[in-house]
């Protein structure tokens, strides 16, 4: 079983120190959060990354706005916060209202300041394997793979679900070339989304040496179909109501209890790819910030 927790407490500590040398030139991260409505999960979400950064020795704001803000209203909030010196990171947590465009919510964060990496000018560097930011969760499984010392090249990765905030970007980090300017897994990737039939996800699962899920579908991935040894590195977060308790519970896309038997590696929820994307919005955050214009 792996620990993202674990691992992200290695990440933290290399950002704790490039953060140190950062404020030691007069230039403290910052990162900015953008929260609207009053979604718990979002709320968990903000106050995870809030306290990453005081931790790390970064400062953080949260701007609330209610579920009625307009588009416009935002977009003038971004523009600001864009031509604000003090701020390094920004970002604008997702879901957000019915009425918003996301994508022009996402494309008005200044691409250098886009800490979650979904500026269509970040995505498509991702998608050309130039350096960029990248979107927090991908990153996230990303270094799961590389800290743990799974092996990519030649090999068989399935994601499932394919999503553009997750699904995609994982993807493109594990099948791109590894010698590039943002090296890649080089691996044979394949992903499956709602559209797959069954009989084939359970052909491609046996052939994956690994497994990425999110496609957010509790209990979707199951031991039997999967290859003895493989990795599974789960990224579903789905909140079930205990049937004894009546809790709410966290679990993600993969029978945990069961895989963990058969699975080379498992990266669990919680505790797995969550800690993991917090940290490494913390790295984008510094890495922002030793970008940003000193003048
Ligand atoms: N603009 C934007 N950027 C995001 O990066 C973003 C977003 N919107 N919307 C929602 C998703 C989801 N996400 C998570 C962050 C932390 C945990 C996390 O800390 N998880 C803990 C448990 C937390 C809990 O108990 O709920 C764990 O897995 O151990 C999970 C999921 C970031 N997202
Ligand atoms: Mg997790």
């Amino acid at each position: 079983v792996v620990s993202g927790r674990e691992l992200a407490r290695q990440i933290h500590k290399e950002v704790q120190s490039d953060t140190a040398k950062l404020v030691a030139q007069g230039n403290r991260p910052h990162l900015s959060v953008i929260l609207v409505g009053d979604d718990h999960a979002s709320h968990t979400y903000m106050r995870n990354k809030a306290r990453a950064a005081s931790l790390l020795g970064m400062s953080s704001s949260t701007i609330f706005r209610p579920s009625s803000v307009s588009q416009e209203e935002m977009l003038e909030l971004i523009d600001k916060f864009n031509r604000d010196r003090s701020i390094s990171g920004l970002l604008v947590q997702l879901p957000l209202p019915e009425h918003f465009s996301e994508r022009a919510i996402c494309n008005a964060v200044a691409p250098e300041k886009d800490v979650d990496g979904f500026h269509i000018v970040n995505i498509g560097k991702l998608c050309l394997d130039q350096r960029c930011m990248v979107p927090a969760t991908a990153a996230a499984v990303w270094e799961i793979i590389r800290r743990t010392g799974i092996e990519t090249v030649g090999k068989n990765v399935l994601v499932v679900g394919h999503s553009k905030n997750v699904g995609m970007p994982i993807a493109m980090l594990l099948h791109s070339d590894r010698n590039h300017e943002r090296p890649g897994g080089d691996a044979t990737v394949v992903m499956a989304h709602r559209c797959t039939p069954l009989p084939r996800l359970k052909e491609l699962a046996s052939l994956a040496d690994i497994v990425i899920a999110a496609a957010g579908v509790p209990h979707l991935i199951t031991a039997d179909i999967l290859k003895e040894g493989a990795a599974v590195i789960d990224v579903g977060i789905n909140r079930l109501q205990d049937p004894v308790t009546g809790k709410l519970r966290l679990v993600g896309d993969v029978d945990f209890e069961a895989v963990k038997e058969k699975a080379g590696f498992i990266s669990p929820v919680p505790g797995g790819v969550g800690p993991m994307a917090v940290a490494m919005v913390m790295k984008n955050t510094v890495t922002a910030a030793k970008n940003a214009p000193t003048y």
